[in-house]
Parts: structure tokens; sequence; C-alpha cells
């Protein structure tokens, strides 16, 4: 069983932060919130509904997802971002692409072709904001981040993180899963839940976990002696 006796509350407007080895089951806890498939036992509720109860599409309309790995389709910025919104069938107005832009930090004015700039050209931080910027350009409720800063340096994993934590100040609930712990210690709205074979085994801020002197702290200890980029 990947997850087991998995128990966890992500209020609105708040950002969760999973954290947990490799293999602990943080992203497996993604694709359950997605319905890319079902729990074999238990439930995960919506503002107490059960997901299942949802349309499929209606429930997907809610959420937005960043993953690792930009994956962007080879034409504009403005197309990319727009993407997030044409699913849903509609146009999107040249306001709304900037200001999605804008909330997730894209520096148009570097580029000489501004919206057009094909996204071949950008550099992956670059994708990785034009990729946010798509997730958030049609209000989703939720938004989940599966290590979107796991290939950045750290400038622009910073970038990222105070995006996401714009989004959840702003009434949005951020699950975010990240091994990059430098960018929430200093960030003490930020709840943090340590997965550890399928369970929540520890749950708290930062301070309050390094207190702890368990798994987090090990694991954060881990990552300060390897350096920022180091994968746990
Ligand atoms: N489709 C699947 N079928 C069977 N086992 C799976 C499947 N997907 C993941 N697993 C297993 O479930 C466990 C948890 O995987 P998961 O990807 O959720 O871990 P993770 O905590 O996100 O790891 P990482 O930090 O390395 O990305 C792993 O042992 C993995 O091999």
């Amino acid at each position: 069983m990947v997850l087991e006796n998995l128990n966890l509350e992500c209020k609105q407007g708040e950002m969760t932060v999973l954290v947990g080895g490799s293999g602990s089951g943080k992203s497996t806890l993604i694709s359950l919130l997605e319905r890319f498939y079902a729990p074999l036992s238990g439930r995960i509720l919506l503002n107490n509904r059960d997901i299942t109860t949802f349309n499929l599409r209606c429930l997907r309309s809610k959420i937005s997802l960043v993953e690792q790995e930009p994956i962007l389709f080879n034409t504009t910025i403005r197309e990319n971002i727009a993407y997030g919104i044409e699913e849903d069938q509609r146009t999107v107005t040249d306001k709304e692409s900037r200001d999605a832009a804008r909330i997730a930090n894209i520096d148009i004015s570097k580029f000489s072709e501004g919206y057009n700039t094909p996204c071949n050209q950008l550099s992956t931080g670059e994708k990785q904001r034009v990729a946010c910027a798509r997730a958030i350009i049609r209000r989703p409720q939720i938004l989940l981040l599966d290590e979107p800063t796991a290939a950045l340096d750290s400038l622009s994993a910073e970038t990222v993180h105070n995006f996401i934590r714009e989004q959840s100040k702003s009434g949005q609930t951020c699950l975010h899963i990240t091994h990059r712990l430098s960018t929430i210690q200093n960030d003490s709205s930020v709840q943090i839940a340590v997965v550890d074979y399928g369970q929540i085994c520890e749950q708290g801020t930062y301070t309050e976990l390094r207190e702890k002197q368990g798994i987090f702290y090990r694991l954060s200890t881990t990552e300060e002696k390897s350096g920022d980029n180091t994968k746990f």
C-alpha cells in the first residue's frame, strides 16, 4: 500500500508543503486529488464534498497542477498562457494574459518579441513561470505543485515560491511538494506535513518541526549540509 492511514487537512488560503523522502507517497497524493486513480479505501473531501461525486471535468476545472518539468507547446508565451483557459473553450483577453504573467513574475519587457516570443527561447526558470501563469489564469480553487522548483536555481526557486505564497494569500488552497526546504524556512505561515512510508508523521511550521528534532529535522539538516539543490 502506497498510502495508509493518511489524514491531511489543507485549509483555504494556506500553503501546505508536503515533504518526505523519495518514494514516500507525495506525488501519489496529488494523483488521487486529480482523480488520476481512486483510493482503495478512505475519502477525499473538497469543501466537505467527496470528490468522487463531482463530474470529472468540473473537479479538474477547480484544480491546476504545476509539475517539475514545465510542459509547454512549441508556440508563443501568449498561446501557452492562454491554453489554461482555452481548455475551457473561451477566448482569453490580453488583460487576462498580462495579469497572469505579472502574477507569475514573468518579465515580459526583456523579450524583444514580448508575448509573441516562442517558448523554446526561454530558460527553464522562465518556462516554469509561464507554466505558473497558465495554471492560475483560470483562477483554480486549488493549486497543486509537484516539485516546481526542482530544476531551478535558487533565485528562480525563490521567485516561484513567492508566487505560490501570494496565490495562497489571495485565497487559493496550495499544496506544494518540495525538497527545497531552504525556501520555506523564513515563512511561518507555511504548514508543513512530513510524509514517511505513506503516512503523515509530523506536522507544523518550519520552526516547530525543527524543534521536534525528528524526520523533518534530519531532512533539513541533510539539505543544509549538502547545498541548496540536494534531493534527499
Ligand atoms: N502507478 C504505480 N503503481 C505502483 N506503484 C507506484 C505507482 N506510482 C508510484 N508507485 C510507488 O509508490 C511509492 C510512492 O511513489 P510517489 O511517486 O508517490 O513518491 P514520492 O514521495 O512522490 O517520491 P519522489 O520524491 O521521489 O518523487 C513508490 O514506492 C512508487 O514506486
